[in-house]
């Protein structure tokens, strides 16, 4: 049987650090399928600068990425719900709550594990693995 796993951002600007993240969420199972964040929920930070269709076909262009697709607008668990995978892999910093997002998969009757996915560290000072420190850099140098 496959397992799907599932991971999910906003995935503005890409950087080693998605690449990391997706490749690890990959290898917890055998197909992975990534949901881009709409602009309306993504309010704990600035919003995305490129429109959602635009993030979906980066990340779907990536190695590690069986399919990329845009979220649902409203209700973060109508995709998780429709696809019904195995693992829901988190990023390191992803502000979510894992005991929460549990609690809600059981309450829907989704059977699937949470799991973090750890930082990236690629043994060198001068990456830049942040969306909004890119910004900040460009707003530095060319602004
Ligand atoms: C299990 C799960 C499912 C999600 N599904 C959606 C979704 O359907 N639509 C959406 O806009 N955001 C969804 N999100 C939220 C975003 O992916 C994301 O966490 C947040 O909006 C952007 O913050 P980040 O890039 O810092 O993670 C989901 C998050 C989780 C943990
Ligand atoms: N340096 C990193 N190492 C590992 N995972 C990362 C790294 N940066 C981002 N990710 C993961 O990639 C996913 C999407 O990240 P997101 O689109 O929020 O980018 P970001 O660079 O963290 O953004 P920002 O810095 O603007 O908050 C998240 O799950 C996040 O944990």
């Amino acid at each position: 049987m496959t397992r799907t796993v599932i991971a999910q951002g906003t995935f503005d600007i890409l950087h080693p650090g998605h690449v990391h993240y997706l490749e690890e969420a990959a290898a917890m199972g055998d197909e992975l399928i990534v949901i881009v964040a709409r602009k309306t929920n993504v309010d704990h930070k600035a919003k995305p600068i490129c429109p959602a269709a635009q993030r979906r076909d980066v990340v779907d262009g990536l190695e590690a990425v069986d399919e990329a697709i845009l979220g649902h607008e409203e209700d973060i668990f109508v995709p998780i719900e429709e696809i019904d995978p195995d693992v829901i892999a988190l990023g390191h910093d992803q502000h979510h709550d894992d005991d929460a997002i549990e609690a809600e998969l059981e309450a829907r009757g989704v059977d699937c594990t949470v799991e973090r996915a750890s930082a990236y560290d690629p043994g060198d000072d001068d990456y830049i693995l942040s969306t909004r420190l890119i910004v900040d850099r460009i707003l530095e140098r060319r602004g």
